[in-house]
């Protein structure tokens, strides 16, 4: 389906700021602005299955639109929330465990690159991925 595919960060807006906003310490922040974040997207109906792989850590996700999972971020925080597909558009709302403070973010395809918008606490941030 149209997010299917493998999928490498290519550039970042304002992410150092989210991840400040976060509570994400500097030197963190530092490798995570160069993560080399790559995620691939497998979509059958409403299940995907997600392939997480950056210079800290791959990881498995599997989850249902619509359906609560758990998730940890790559600095540890705990997360709970779940995907909604509004149109062309996946939505996602986390909820942070440890302060129960809300996560936004969203995914579009633009011109063929995979964009990942994020928010919290006021702060908004983008992350544009290229197909490999
Ligand atoms: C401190 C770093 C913040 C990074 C924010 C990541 C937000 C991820 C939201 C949940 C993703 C679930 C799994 C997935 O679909 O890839």
């Amino acid at each position: 389906m149209a997010f299917d595919g493998t999928w490498k960060v290519d550039r970042n807006d304002n992410y150092d700021k989210f991840m400040e906003q976060m509570g994400v310490n500097v030197v963190k922040r530092k490798l995570a602005e160069h993560d080399n974040l790559k995620i691939t997207i497998e979509q059958n109906g409403d299940k995907f299955q997600i392939k997480e792989s950056s210079t800290f850590r791959t990881k498995d996700i599997n989850f249902t639109l619509g359906v609560v999972f758990d998730y940890s971020l790559a600095d540890g925080t705990e997360v709970s929330g779940s995907w909604e597909m509004e149109g062309d558009m996946l939505k996602g709302k986390f909820t942070r465990k440890d302060n129960n403070k809300v996560l936004t973010t969203t995914r579009t395809l633009v011109g063929g690159e995979l964009v990942q918008m994020y928010n919290y606490e006021g702060v908004d941030a983008k992350r544009v991925f290229k197909k490999q």
